[in-house]
């Protein structure tokens, strides 16, 4: 559905795409995942038809984007990061403006509009003004726009940036639904958004490629990186009793509070392990560590591991990349790596040309 081969793109001297190259196939929902200033915006761009790339080559359905950009445009419903909306316009108004622009035959405008707009679920908005809706449901109308030609690619730039917890909720569902229908691919540089919603993952950052995989095999590289516990009575004891326990590198208190009825001290305390320990180790760990507060006496209140920064699952990778294997995470990144290119030069082999 989408090729892209050693795409490179520059600004002036700045390269923000650098040598990047993946494949998604039919069906499949697929996570573009990088911090900010990664390259995402652009790479989506140049996939829709929006921007010209330096070097590199891109088929879209099997139209090369250069060559055939009318074919492999109708292919795509692209949607920006920034919805280019028109306020003074109602719903229904711009989404059959939008189909006549995109080359949706008359006959067929109105119900194309009603069956974006039923996708997308803003038909009851459809004849509000744009510069009325809330964000949530301006973000579904730029969706519906990106429906309207009933395209069999849909390319979603940050679809929930800017939504509250309850419309990304509604819009993780939206995209659910229409991968029924829709091959998706959609950015985010949250690492949760594309565990909940997507098949596959595309890591990059700096315009370079750093994995591509099942979202399982990099959720399992999100390992606990700290354990955040909170105690109540004697703190200073519990600090002692967590430096004792083996694997644990450093606690310190994250926060401290008077509880308002015993008047005990309520502290969070922070612990890191030590070095390079594998995943079972950490488990093991934080094990023996609530058993030595427990078997000290001291109440815990809540126990919460709290998981790696995207950043540092980014930094496994890079060390990944560059030939070091030193963890378990990164070794299963390794492997899947490995498998991926495997299977993309099946894919590529096989391909018809
Ligand atoms: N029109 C432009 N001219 C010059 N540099 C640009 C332009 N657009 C993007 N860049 C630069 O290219 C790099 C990649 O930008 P891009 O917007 O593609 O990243 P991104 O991953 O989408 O980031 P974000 O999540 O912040 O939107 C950044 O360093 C950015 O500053």
């Amino acid at each position: 559905m989408i090729s892209v081969s050693h795409l490179v793109k520059h600004y002036g001297s700045h390269v923000a795409v650098d040598d990047v190259s993946f494949r998604v196939e039919k069906g499949q929902i697929v996570g573009f995942l990088g911090p900010n200033g990664a390259g995402k915006s652009t790479t989506l761009r140049i996939l829709s038809g929006f921007l010209g790339m330096t070097s590199g080559k891109v088929e879209i359905c099997g139209h090369d984007i250069e060559n055939a950009s009318l074919e492999a445009r109708r292919s795509v419903g692209y949607m920006p990061e920034a919805v280019p909306l028109y306020p003074e316009m109602r719903v229904l108004e711009y989404l059959a403006f939008r189909a006549e622009l995109k080359g949706v035959p008359r006959a067929r405008r109105r119900a194309q509009v009603d069956d974006a707009m039923e996708k997308a679920n803003v038909l009851e908005v459809a004849t509000t003004l744009i510069g009325k809706l809330s964000k949530g449901y301006r973000q579904r109308v730029g969706m519906a726009d990106a429906l309207v030609a009933n395209p069999p690619l849909l390319i979603l730039d940050e679809p929930t940036a800017g939504l509250d917890p309850n419309q990304i909720r509604q819009v993780r569902e939206l995209i659910a639904g229409l991968s029924k229908e829709h091959t998706v691919l959609l950015s985010t540089h949250i690492l949760s958004e594309v565990e909940q919603s997507c098949d596959r993952v595309i890591v990059i950052a700096k315009g370079k490629l750093l994995a591509e995989g099942k979202t399982l095999d990099i959720r399992k590289m999100r390992r606990a990186a700290a354990l955040d516990i909170t105690v109540r009575g004697d703190v200073q004891a519990a600090l002692r009793v967590l430096r004792g326990v083996p694997g644990v590198a450093n606690v310190n208190e994250a926060s401290k509070v008077k509880d308002a009825s015993s008047k005990d001290e309520v502290a969070t305390l922070h612990c890191t392990w030590t070095k390079k320990l594998p995943d079972t180790d950490i488990q093991g760990t934080i094990e023996a560590a609530v058993a030595a507060l427990v078997g000290a006496g001291i109440r815990i209140r809540e126990v919460k591991a709290v998981g790696s920064a995207l950043e540092d699952v980014f930094a496994e990778l890079t060390r990944d990349a560059a030939g070091t294997r030193d963890a378990a995470g990164t070794r299963d990144a390794a492997n899947t790596r490995d498998e991926n290119t495997r299977d993309a030069a099946n894919a590529r082999d096989t391909a018809p040309s």
